[in-house]
């Protein structure tokens, strides 16, 4: 199998119950509910997304022919250290990509594996760290996992719907975009009145790391 991959890179998990852990993060390209272009953007599926993840061009991005090619990458760009070793995988979708091929490489390779998913794919098995991110109006089949990790708001959707799913963890991240502010504003006011959720801040654009 051939990964396609975005970009590579060592930073913070900026979101949800791993925030503020070094993780090398490995950007697939390509999603299932948008193409990426802008021109697209208010027909797709799913509408708000705040990533680049159209073709190979990023940093340590690239079409990868083996598991072991790609693997080691992501052990290069972790670096020395030989323990606490986190990848998170995300996108794109990564679901659309990753195999347990991939996983038992990196795993191999004594990392523990992160996952963020639209929800709308199977994962492999093997995954330590499941994030699920449903969006509204689609088919929404991997209902449990290590957290759900709700953007909000979204018409349609009402996180009361998922409250009760067999997930660990149950965070609100607010909308990124022109209502930043007050979605911020409604999602400490439904935490507050809700406290089965938690809320995100995307601490990485906080702080200005990638
Ligand atoms: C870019 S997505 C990639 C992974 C996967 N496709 C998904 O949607 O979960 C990574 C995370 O960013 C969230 N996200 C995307 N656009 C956002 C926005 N405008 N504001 C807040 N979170 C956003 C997603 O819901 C997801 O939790
Ligand atoms: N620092 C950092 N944390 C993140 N958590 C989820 C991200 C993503 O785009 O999937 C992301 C990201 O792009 N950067
Ligand atoms: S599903 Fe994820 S990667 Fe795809 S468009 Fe939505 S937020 Fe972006
Ligand atoms: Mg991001």
């Amino acid at each position: 199998m051939t990964y396609s991959v975005k970009e590579i890179f060592l930073t913070l998990q900026g979101e949800g119950a791993q925030a503020g852990r070094p993780a090398v993060f490995c950007r697939f390209s390509g999603c299932n509910l948008w193409s990426g272009r802008e021109q697209d953007r208010g027909t797709a599926q799913c509408q708000f997304c705040d990533t680049d993840f159209v073709g190979t061009d990023g940093t340590l991005g690239g079409k990868y022919k083996t598991t072991a090619q790609l693997a080691d990458l992501l052990q290069a760009a972790w670096g020395g250290q030989e323990r606490h070793r986190f990848v998170v995988f995300t996108g794109g979708e990564p679901l659309l990509q990753l195999d347990e091929a991939l996983i038992a490489a990196v795993h191999e390779r004594g990392f523990e594996i992160a996952v963020e998913t639209n929800g709308t794919v199977l994962p492999p098995a093997g995954i330590d760290w499941l994030c699920t991110s449903p969006k509204a109006g689609t088919e929404w089949i991997v209902r449990q996992g290590q957290e759900l990790k709700l953007v909000f708001p979204q018409a349609g959707m009402d996180p009361a719907e998922f409250e009760d799913l067999p997930f660990d963890e149950f965070w609100l991240q607010p909308m990124d975009g022109p209502d930043q502010a007050a979605n911020t504003r409604a999602a400490i006011a439904y935490c507050l009145a809700h406290p089965r959720w938690r809320l995100s801040i995307q601490t990485h654009k906080l702080i200005g790391i990638r």
